[in-house]
């Protein structure tokens, strides 16, 4: 296997934690999520940053865990959503392994983020708005920087990361 560094990237409700983990013990690789690694470091939850240091607080903390972890050996890195918004992180992800975009239509990216309320950017009174207006931007972030794309509609994610699987042994 020639990939040691899997990076997923895509909106929220991706699924880049839930296929990781699958994808990461498929491939024999370790696996860390940025947010989780932010979080634990400041020994807070997301919207508990969000609320109290605001989202460049937030930013500045996810900027530092990317440039360590994507240094990180064996290891599927699930990114955040939000991860493309700055340069130097797209940088090091292009940069140090192997990009994966996890596409999602709007309408699933929906219903994937309505069950859950740890996403702060949903929280007002527009979600489906709101993730319109980010994959406007960062939709093309994301094609910018990605080795591979992969459409997550149509398959549970086990199946998302047996395909990926193939792909990468054929990368
Ligand atoms: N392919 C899929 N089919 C059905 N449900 C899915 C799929 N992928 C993820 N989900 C579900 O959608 C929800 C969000 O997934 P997940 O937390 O992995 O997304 P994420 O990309 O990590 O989002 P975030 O950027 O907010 O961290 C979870 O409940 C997960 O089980
Ligand atoms: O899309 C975004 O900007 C975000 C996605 C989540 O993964 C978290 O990183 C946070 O809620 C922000
Ligand atoms: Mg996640």
């Amino acid at each position: 296997m020639a990939v040691r560094r899997v990076f997923l990237v895509g909106p929220m409700g991706a699924g880049k934690t839930t296929i990781g983990k699958f994808l990461a013990q498929g491939l024999g690789l370790g696996f860390a999520d940025t947010d989780a690694e932010v979080e634990r470091r400041t020994g807070a939850d997301i919207p508990w940053i969000f609320d109290v240091e605001g989202e460049e607080g937030f930013r500045d903390r996810e900027a530092q865990v990317v440039q360590e972890m994507t240094t990180w050996e064996d290891t599927v890195l699930a990114t955040g959503g939000g991860v493309v918004v700055r340069e130097a992180n797209r940088q090091f992800l292009a940069e140090r392994g192997f990009v994966v975009y996890l596409h999602a239509t709007l309408e699933e990216q929906v219903r994937r983020t309505r069950k859950t309320s740890n996403r702060p950017l949903l929280h007002g009174n527009d979600p489906e708005g709101t993730l319109r207006d980010l994959m406007a931007v960062r939709d093309p972030l994301y094609r910018e920087i990605a080795d591979h794309v992969i459409d997550t509609d149509d398959s549970s994610p086990k199946t998302v990361a047996q395909r990926l699987l193939k792909e990468l042994r054929d990368a």
